[in-house]
């Protein structure tokens, strides 16, 4: 039975009580992590075989973690992709990898996006490659986790110029040859859900990826006329080693954050490679200015007041509602 004592009618007292009490924890049933039975990840590529052929997609970072899942499930469906960030020996060993599975071309290209004449000569070399792609995917970035009083200047332009400079000095020396050429081209930019939000912390990265954001609703409006698309991923926690290392060094924040997703686990890369794929598909060709929240749920469920309600107890919750039934008037 319980043995919940209430010292206040604060829920919130009651909740963090809760939390905190471990013979109380085991009994609701609701936070073990079994509701992710319910949401089984599918790990093989949605689209039909083929749906990229002929086609030529440029991943930045593609050489790890949700980049290198991308560029597998492209060059699963046909395309011929390019992976572009700075280290080369990382890019090259991802490219023969996919290559040799899925028996197309990965090219490795070295690119460090902070630097403007390096993404032009990097585009410079994708066009003698590959031509003009037809995909981008803006999926580079940098973050780390640190209090801001703790932040040098550099720190936040390290931050800042990977991903907010460098997804706009990529997407605009594309853009411009692809309007030079009249070539349409399907853009995709990967944010994080804190972008909508902000989140302590991680304020350079917030700042940066919002202003991703922007910049892709922008000329989403603008650029229509010559062809291109711009589309937003948000993705949640998912295990990356890049992400992981630096955003939860100890592993002592993983736990916490599969509690409060509602489908109580964590994104696959092979998940976001899908919609990443069908975003940059011509089966989304109507889709441009689009913000796609991925995040099984963790949003809503930091967001809203009352969520923490989710770990009272069916019996606490018959003494919650009589004492609510007692109260009469205002
Ligand atoms: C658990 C996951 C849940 C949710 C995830 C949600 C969102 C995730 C968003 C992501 O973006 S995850 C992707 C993470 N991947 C990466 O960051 C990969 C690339 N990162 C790097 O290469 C480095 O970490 C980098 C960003 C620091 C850049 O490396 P670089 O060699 O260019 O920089 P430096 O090492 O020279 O540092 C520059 C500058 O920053 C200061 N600094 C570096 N680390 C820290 C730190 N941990 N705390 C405070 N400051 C730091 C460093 O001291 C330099 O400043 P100064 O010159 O000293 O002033
Ligand atoms: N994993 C997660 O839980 C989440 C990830 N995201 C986003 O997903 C994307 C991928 O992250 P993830 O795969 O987890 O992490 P990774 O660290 O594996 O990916 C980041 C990639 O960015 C490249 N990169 C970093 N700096 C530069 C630079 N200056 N120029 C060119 N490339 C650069 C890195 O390659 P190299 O070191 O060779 O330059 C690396 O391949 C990012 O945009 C991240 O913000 C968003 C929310 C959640």
């Amino acid at each position: 039975t319980c043995q919940v004592h209430f010292e206040s009618s604060n829920w919130k007292s009651l909740s963090i009580k809760r939390l905190t009490d471990s013979r109380l924890h085991g009994s609701t049933g609701l936070r073990s992590g079994s509701q992710a039975n319910f949401f089984p990840p599918l790990e093989d590529a949605m689209l039909p075989s083929g749906s990229f052929n002929n086609r030529m997609a440029l991943i930045t970072g593609g050489g790890t973690g949700l980049g290198r899942a991308m560029t597998a499930t492209l060059s699963q469906l046909g395309a011929q992709c390019i992976i572009a960030s700075r280290k080369l020996d990382v890019l090259q060993r991802t490219a023969e990898e996919i290559s040799s599975q899925t028996g197309n071309k990965v090219h490795a290209v070295q690119c460090d996006v902070r630097d403007p004449q390096a993404v032009s000569q990097c585009v410079d070399q994708i066009e003698a490659l590959t031509g003009l792609p037809d995909v981008i995917i803006n999926n580079a970035a940098g973050n780390f986790v640190c209090p801001s009083e703790r932040l040098s200047p550099n720190a936040w332009k390290t931050i800042t110029d990977i991903v907010l400079n460098g997804t706009a000095f990529v997407t605009l020396e594309l853009g411009k040859r692809l309007i030079q050429n009249q070539k349409g081209a399907s853009f995709l930019a990967i944010t994080t859900i804190y972008a909508e939000s902000g989140s302590g912390f991680v304020v350079p990265s917030a700042s940066a990826k919002a202003g991703v954001e922007a910049l892709y609703k922008s000329l989403a409006a603008e650029w229509g006329r010559y062809g291109h698309r711009f589309n937003i991923i948000q993705p949640g926690p998912i295990r990356t080693k890049g992400a992981f290392s630096r955003l939860d060094p100890t592993g002592a924040f993983e736990k916490a954050m599969i509690d409060r997703i509602p489908t109580g686990r964590l994104g696959t890369p092979a998940e976001i490679a899908n919609l990443a794929a069908y975003v940059s598909s011509n089966y989304a060709s109507w889709m441009s200015g689009a913000v796609i929240r991925f995040d099984g749920g963790e949003y809503v469920s930091l967001a809203g007041e009352f969520n923490e309600l989710r770990s009272v107890t069916p019996d606490q919750w018959k003494l919650l509602e009589a004492m609510i039934r007692k109260t009469k008037g205002s």
